[in-house]
């Protein structure tokens, strides 16, 4: 399996960036030893009042129980980090047209914002200057975005030629844009570079047509659907892990458990919505790394200065473009070709079977529901909603695990207490039922935690459909792209105590597990309002019974002296991989003397 860092460094362009980024926590020691945090306050009352000391912040349950907290920040130097950067910054502008992702001459900046005239939206404009930008390049786009807020404060504009953003990193703010969807804000940027991935697909489609998909799709995800997966998928996907992690264990050499988790969470998927066995963890499969290519070039998309791939023919004579269209074809005919398999089998038992005897046959597939329940719909509709499914419940949660796994290798205290709690759940060693995850709290607060500090995606992107003023007093124009940073709310220090530290005990264990509604908006690893996540429960569940059923077994330990890093492709990806050892935990305890 390739590492992400060799996926994207093998994808050919006008400007290929995903090999050159920056590491997370070079970047992080600059920011807390050359900026101050003052300015922002100053720059925004409304964000003080957010703060959590105030007495009524709900945030505060979550954040002011200390213990002993580990640092999830590895040690590292960045002076060679930047060197690549600086060295692709410079082969950006040097060459010309397509794909000059924000890298814009300052002059083009000046000059549209000449033509745009006076700005009295009251938005900071960041200082974002060439080689602040030369960040971008290695496709960590939060990152600058990050430091930027700690500069300019938790709204800013963001201006580079003639793409231009507002950047929001304050809760209130977030949640006046996200719960306004569809009165004042739309997708707007993201359905326009996605489109030839989802095609009409309901994650990118707007108004009455993901309204109506939408409301056809939400009720295959219900919860009594859910407790079915948890033995049939889930734990059986997690089984074939296990299977190959005994071979590694025994073999003592390491591995890529990022690559790992995304063969995982593809099974996952393919299972629960096509009832089809991608057997990613035993055979390459070529739909991981078509997926990443679709998504990178999405992300590629959003920051072009030219849209130069709405004309189809530059689409078919530029290499990225087509790449991107082959990784496409691929997605789109292997969702084809299951859709047209279920279809058979459906349509031979769709009189034969009650709710009751579809909920307990063996396959509660998203797809066989739909299908199921007769709903007028084409096949084109149909492809296009169940591959914004395979894509958006694949990569997001592989990225969780995989940033679950590395914060807990990192915090023997932490990976103690999820021990301790699987011998008291799990006495026997059973693999988890539905029942059982609910009472594994702090892996489920370990999971929390880490899509605090490792959220995906790390932005989320609208458009404002009228003109509107959002909270502390900006005023938003008709068109405005809004980019709300989730990276910048989850690591504010104004909003989180101790915002750095990997803390699952932050969150109330007896209490509820954190979303949006009960951290107003200071915690929307999943998004909020109307578009948020409809797989949400359904990731956390997953995740749960991998996570259960792996440390049941084994025990993981970082190679040391690898340089982690981090890069997105939609999600936060490690730079090359993450490579681990793993111990069989039964065997060790097996050889332990026995003290008599
Ligand atoms: C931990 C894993 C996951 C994370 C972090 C995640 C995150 C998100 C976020 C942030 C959004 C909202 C984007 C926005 O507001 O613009 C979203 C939407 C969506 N997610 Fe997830 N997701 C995850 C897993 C899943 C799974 C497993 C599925 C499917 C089973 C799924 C299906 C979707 C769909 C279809 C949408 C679009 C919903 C709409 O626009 O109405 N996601 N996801």
């Amino acid at each position: 399996m390739q590492s992400s860092a060799a996926r994207c460094a093998a994808a050919p362009g006008p400007l290929s960036f995903s090999s050159v980024t920056t590491d997370r926590t070079s970047v992080h020691s600059k920011q807390t030893l050359s900026r101050s945090t003052p300015s922002l306050l100053r720059r925004s009352p409304s964000f003080k009042t957010a703060h959590p000391s105030s007495s009524n912040c709900p945030a505060k349950t979550f954040s002011h129980r200390r213990g002993p907290v580990q640092c999830n920040a590895a040690k590292g130097d960045d002076s060679e980090s930047e060197a690549p950067l600086k060295e692709a910054a410079g082969k950006a502008i040097d060459a010309a047209g397509a794909g000059l992702s924000w890298v814009s001459p300052e002059w083009l900046t000046k000059l549209v914002s000449t033509f745009q005239g006076p700005d009295d939206s009251g938005v900071p404009v960041a200082n974002a200057q060439l080689n602040d930008v030369q960040e971008l390049l290695g496709g960590a786009l939060f990152l600058p975005l990050f430091r930027w807020m700690l500069e300019t404060g938790p709204v800013y504009r963001l201006a580079a030629g003639p793409r231009n953003f507002v950047i929001i990193g304050e809760p209130q703010a977030a949640k006046h844009v996200l719960r306004n969807y569809g009165t004042k804000y739309h997708k707007g940027l993201v359905a326009e570079v996605s489109e030839f991935l989802f095609g009409s697909g309901f994650a990118i489609a707007e108004a009455e047509l993901w309204q109506t998909r939408r409301k056809a799709v939400a009720p295959s995800l219900h919860r009594k659907y859910l407790s079915t997966m948890v033995d049939t998928v889930f734990a059986a996907c997690s089984d074939q892990l296990i299977a190959k992690l005994e071979r590694v264990a025994a073999s003592g050499k390491p591995i890529n458990m990022e690559a790992a988790f995304s063969q995982l969470t593809l099974d996952v998927i393919g299972k629960s919505v096509f009832n089809y066995d991608f057997d990613s963890l035993t055979s390459d499969s070529p739909v991981i790394q078509a997926v990443y290519t679709a998504l990178k070039e999405t992300e590629s998309r959003s920051t072009d200065i030219l849209p130069y791939w709405q004309v189809p023919l530059l689409c078919k004579l530029i290499p990225r473009q087509q790449k991107a269209a082959a990784a496409v074809k691929l997605i789109q005919e292997t969702v084809e070709r299951l859709v047209a398999q279920c279809k058979e089998i459906v349509e031979a038992e769709n009189e034969r079977l009650t709710e009751e005897e579809y909920i307990n046959e063996s396959d509660p597939s998203v797809l066989r529901f739909l299908l199921a329940s007769r709903e007028e719909v084409s096949s084109t509709q149909l492809r296009d909603d169940l591959l914004s499914m395979l894509v958006a419940g694949h990569e997001t949660t592989g990225s969780v695990l995989t940033w679950t796994v590395y914060l807990l290798a990192q915090s023997p205290s932490a990976r103690e207490k999820v021990f301790e709690e699987l011998a008291r759940v799990l006495p026997d060693g059973r693999s988890p039922s539905f029942a059982d995850t609910r009472e594994l709290k702090y892996i489920m607060r370990c999971i929390n935690e880490s899509m605090r500090l490792y959220p995906h995606p790390p932005v989320l992107i609208r458009r404002a459909i009228v003109d509107d003023e959002i909270p502390g007093g900006y005023k938003v124009k008709t068109g405005q792209d809004v980019m709300i940073s989730v990276y910048n709310i989850h690591h504010s220090p104004q909003v989180w105590d101790k915002a750095e530290e990997f803390f699952p005990e932050r969150f109330d264990l007896e209490g509820q597990v954190p979303n949006e509604a009960n951290t107003d908006f200071r915690y929307i690893p999943f998004s909020g309002g109307p578009r948020k996540c409809v797989g949400d429960q359904f990731a956390l569940l997953e995740s749960v019974v991998a996570l259960a059923k792996l440390f049941q077994r084994f025990d993981f330990e970082l190679v040391p002296g690898q340089d982690i890093g981090m890069t997105t492709g939609a999600t936060i990806h490690t730079k090359n991989g993450l490579y681990m050892t793993v111990k069989d935990r039964q065997k060790a305890l097996s050889k332990e003397p026995v003290l008599v």
